[in-house]
């Protein structure tokens, strides 16, 4: 992968170099998966959301490269899955598949020349335990995200961030089924037919995307719509993840003639930040607590694209607190011309509501 001077330049270079490697071998093997999963590949969580082999193999292998890439580095990562359901029993034989997965990844690709154990797989899993907080360096990571969209064969996303003494300071979005054309052409770009989008941005340094297979970064940048009946939205795909009597009605007020875009994943942050579309509700239901690593790597993609990221009273997203993010009700992503337009819709339908 080519690097930019200014990444050269960039006080997180070797991270960003280290974090696009292991993305993109990460979406190797998930785009392996994806492409014969079975239903025995697919498990159910103790909060009956589902998980795969893939899943897991794409989590061991972005801890393992990551280790390898920055040794010097104290390496401490927040990461979805943990090793707990793979320990019983009746899990060997799947714990068997995720072990071969990785090993052949690892062979296919050349870069190293090691083979892990079963155990090997459970200790790199669960490098992903740690709280993260405020002060020092965490990665934070989503191996796939948009796992039921990756089982049905649509968006997911592989989703790595960096925090730094509790800011997000870097996000890497590997997004193999998502069009490196922007399909509303915002900027300029004409990639052909090409499918699989890689998206990266370091803090202060502007957010870009290459194909997943490589190619010449591109810079991104938002929409510069202003009028909210121009725009369109984003939200999930899944209508248990998202209150879609309440983004319809902000929508209403908002004057938007176009449907929502319903997609999976980050990949939305994504879509977002290149001017896809011009504005994200991700308004959960009631009770729902967000994680960082579903919006880390997306965010500072956003942010980075000259994009703002609030929750719904209007403040900053914290990812210092630890797994969770400390938010009020939902997110909104857009332009900072419409931010304060789609807040102050956000907030009267919320309390229409109550
Ligand atoms: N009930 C509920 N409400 C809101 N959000 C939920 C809910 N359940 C899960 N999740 C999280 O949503 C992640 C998937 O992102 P999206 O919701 O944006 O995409 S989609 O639902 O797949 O369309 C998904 O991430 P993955 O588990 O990594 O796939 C979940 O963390
Ligand atoms: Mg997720
Ligand atoms: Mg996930
Ligand atoms: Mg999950």
């Amino acid at each position: 992968m080519s690097q930019l001077p200014e990444v050269a330049a960039n006080p997180y270079g070797a991270e960003l170099a280290a974090a696009k490697k292991a993305v993109a071998l990460a979406a190797r093997l998930c785009q392996r998966v994806q492409r014969g999963i079975l239903q025995s590949d697919v498990q159910s969580k103790a909060d009956r959301t589902p998980v795969t082999v893939a899943d897991y193999g794409s989590q061991v292998l972005i801890s393992l490269v990551l280790k390898k890439e920055l040794p010097s580095q104290s390496f401490s990562m927040v990461a979805e899955e943990d090793s707990k359901d793979l320990r019983k029993d009746d899990a060997q034989e799947i714990l068997e598949h995720i072990t071969s997965l990785v090993n052949e990844t690892i062979v296919n690709d050349g870069s190293y020349n090691m083979s892990l154990s079963k155990e090997d797989v459970l200790a790199a899993i669960d490098g992903g335990n740690s709280e993260g907080g405020p002060s020092g360096r965490h990665w934070i990571l989503d191996p796939i995200d948009g796992t039921k969209g990756f089982i049905r064969g649509d968006q997911y996303a592989i989703a790595l961030g960096l925090l730094d003494e509790g800011r997000v300071v870097l996000g890497v979005l590997g997004c193999p089924n998502l069009p490196l054309k922007s399909t509303n052409m915002h900027n300029g770009s004409s990639s052909g037919d090409q499918v699989g989008s890689f998206f990266f941005a370091t803090i202060g340094c502007g957010a870009r995307v290459e194909a997943l297979e490589g190619s010449e970064p591109q810079k991104i940048s938002m929409c510069s719509i202003k009028n909210p009946a121009d725009a369109s939205f984003f939200e999930s795909f899944e209508a248990s993840h998202s209150k879609r009597d309440l983004t319809s009605s902000i929508a209403e007020k908002l004057g938007v003639q176009a449907p929502a875009v319903r997609m999976d994943s980050q990949a939305k942050y994504g879509a977002l930040a290149r001017g896809d579309g011009a504005i994200y509700l991700r308004i959960p239901h009631k009770g729902y607590i967000e994680t960082v690593w579903d919006n880390a790597a997306g965010s500072i993609v956003v942010t980075e694209a000259g994009g703002m990221v609030k929750d719904a009273s209007g403040n900053d997203l914290d990812f210092s607190k630890g797994r969770y993010l400390d938010r009020d009700r939902g997110i909104i992503a857009t332009n900072k011309y419409l931010m304060p337009m789609v807040l102050k819709a956000v907030q009267e339908a919320i309390k229409e509501e109550q």
